[in-house]
């Protein structure tokens, strides 16, 4: 995407929507441990991997928080199966999970069966934990997108989120966070995920709503700030 806001926001600022965020099916430990490293020299809100790297030592790194995807990127798992992923998440030093919904139900408007999905979910990811709901909003359309989104309300989510940034259909856009910001009201937050690669996307995210970022190209779209001339 690529995008114009007017919004003001300085890079330490800005690292503090994001989870740095590395899900490659190729990535080693080395790759993660450079992740963590990157993140806490960056400043970024949390780290978000894999949950097969668990437990994660942030030893060096005492302000960067853990999220950890469960489900993915498909979502096509029994609820079950996710829960009981989210739950050793926990177990093992998650402070965030990101799960992915049934996106095949979400499509043929089965809204309650999404409902029931998260609210397994929730339940092995008790407060403070904090779950996101990835929604795939690119592969939904409009009508898709509040249904879903208002199931996440309905099961306790705290979060819901665009995208994995592994479906063809693309990623994160304006239009998509603007309708879940509408959606789930102030009291939950918007992640806004997938595709993301300049600074000007990042702000025109959050000028949309979005309250979190999830990006892989942090260093370049924080980089980014300090020649987008307006920022
Ligand atoms: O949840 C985060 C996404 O996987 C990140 O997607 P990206 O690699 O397009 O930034």
């Amino acid at each position: 995407m690529t995008t114009t806001t007017a919004i003001t926001i300085d890079p330490t600022a800005l690292a503090q929507y994001v989870d740095h965020t590395l899900l490659k099916p190729e990535a080693t430990a080395a790759d993660v441990a450079a992740l963590v490293a990157e993140g806490a020299r960056l400043g970024v809100y949390s780290v978000c991997v894999s949950p097969s790297f668990l437990p994660l030592d942030l030893s060096e790194a005492p302000n960067l928080r853990l999220a950890v995807v469960c489900g993915f990127p498909s979502g096509k798992h029994d609820s079950s199966v996710k829960a009981a992923e989210a739950a050793l998440s926990m177990q093992q030093g998650a402070d965030e999970v990101d799960m992915v919904i049934d996106i095949g139900a979400a499509k043929a408007g089965n809204f309650a069966a999404v409902e029931a999905d998260i609210v397994a979910v929730r339940a092995a990811v008790p407060a403070p934990g904090v779950l996101k709901v990835i929604i795939e909003s690119a592969a939904l359309d409009d009508a898709q997108i509040v249904g879903v989104c208002r199931a996440a309300v309905a099961a306790g989510a705290d979060f819901v989120k665009t995208s994995t940034g592994f479906h063809p259909a693309g990623g994160a856009t304006v239009h998509a966070v603007e309708l879940m910001r509408a959606t789930v009201g102030p009291a939950l937050g918007v992640k806004a995920s997938g595709g993301i690669r300049t600074a000007a996307d990042a702000v025109a995210l959050i000028d949309a709503g979005a309250t979190r970022l999830g990006l892989s190209a942090t260093g370049h779209v924080l980089a980014g700030l300090d020649c987008d001339a307006g920022y």
